[in-house]
């Protein structure tokens, strides 16, 4: 991504109530043209009350909202955005077609229908009657929805909820490609690998706010343990008074050892058990680090 690229949304300070509720906390957040930036967090964050005020479904009881620089109920910014939500009601009785014809129709520069319907991987369920696919058949065409209006700002709120394997890496693939074309989008997502996969920026939200902002890598890096795992008798116990052994465990036949220095109490291990076998050495994952930072949140918040 480029270092400075032009901010095309953004909230600031946002606070939204609901009754006694607080959904969000004074919440910052930036939008970049050809970033993709997962928002993660908990259920109940706040991530669908963050999207819907960059929507303008939602007003904000108090900081600013902008889409390309305006209001988000206006409608010339509204234009220019590509929305999948987690539920689309969406006319049954129409083809595929005829919806995204209808759709696009709605837009000043849509992509040719061939164009999107190829994006979307839904070229054979064109001639379909929407209301007669299967789910993960209609989160396709909620994508194709999505994209059909070329879109600059894209919002897509957990996907890939109910695609199979195949379905899910091709709508990832699209997702690379308008990325690549300076396509902005904004990605909720409970599946960490999918967020890992795609995004350039993690933001993660707990109660409102912002609890940890960064690359991938950053907050990966935030969880220094790796992970061993192998068929060895060598004893757990013994092994998890060794330096640098946080954690050593056996569950059945396998044996799952976490440490800080994977070089240094492999050698040892290796040596003390030459019957040592189907290694596995795995870093701390996004997921890890998310399970680790919401869990270290919700202790602060105890001791508090
Ligand atoms: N229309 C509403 N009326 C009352 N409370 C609401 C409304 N919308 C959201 N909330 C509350 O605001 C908080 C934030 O909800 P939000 O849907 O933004 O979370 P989320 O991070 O998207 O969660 P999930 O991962 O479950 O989709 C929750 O406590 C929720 O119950």
């Amino acid at each position: 991504m480029e270092k400075h690229a032009a901010v095309v949304a953004s909230l600031s300070a946002a606070v939204k109530h609901y009754g006694a509720l607080t959904a969000l906390d004074g919440l910052d957040l930036m939008l970049h043209r050809g970033e993709l930036l997962a928002l993660l967090g908990p259920n109940g964050a706040g991530k669908s009350t963050a999207i819907s005020l960059l929507l303008g479904l939602v007003r904000a009881d108090a900081g600013r909202v902008e889409l390309f620089g305006r209001n988000p109920q206006e409608i010339d910014a509204r234009r220019r955005i590509g929305v999948m939500l987690q539920s689309a009601s969406l006319p049954p009785t129409l083809r595929v077609s005829e919806l995204l014809r209808l759709t696009m129709s709605y837009y000043p520069a849509p992509r040719a229908l061939e164009e999107t319907a190829q994006l979307a991987g839904i070229t054979d369920l064109l001639s379909r009657r929407y209301a007669a696919l299967s789910g993960g058949q209609q989160r396709r065409v909620q994508f194709a929805l999505a994209l059909c209006g070329r879109p600059e700002l894209l919002f897509l709120d957990e996907p890939t909820v109910g695609m199979d394997i195949d379905a899910r890496q091709k709508l990832w693939v699209a997702i690379r490609r308008l990325v690549a074309e300076g396509c902005a989008v904004v990605l909720t997502t409970h599946y960490l690998e999918e967020a890992e996969a795609l995004a350039q920026r993690v933001v993660v939200l707990a109660k409102g706010r912002v609890l940890s902002e960064g690359s991938v890598d950053a907050l990966r890096s935030r969880v220094a343990m790796t992970r061993i795992r192998c068929i060895s008798d060598l004893d757990a116990a013994a092994l998890s008074q060794w330096q640098h052994v946080a954690y050593a465990e056996h569950d059945g036949a396998h044996l799952h050892v976490h440490t800080d220095a994977p070089e240094k109490v492999l050698r040892r291990m290796l040596d003390a058990d030459p019957a040592l076998s189907e290694l596995e050495v795995r870093r701390a994952g996004l997921a890890e680090a998310f399970t680790e930072l919401t869990r270290d949140n919700e202790a602060e918040k105890e001791a508090a």
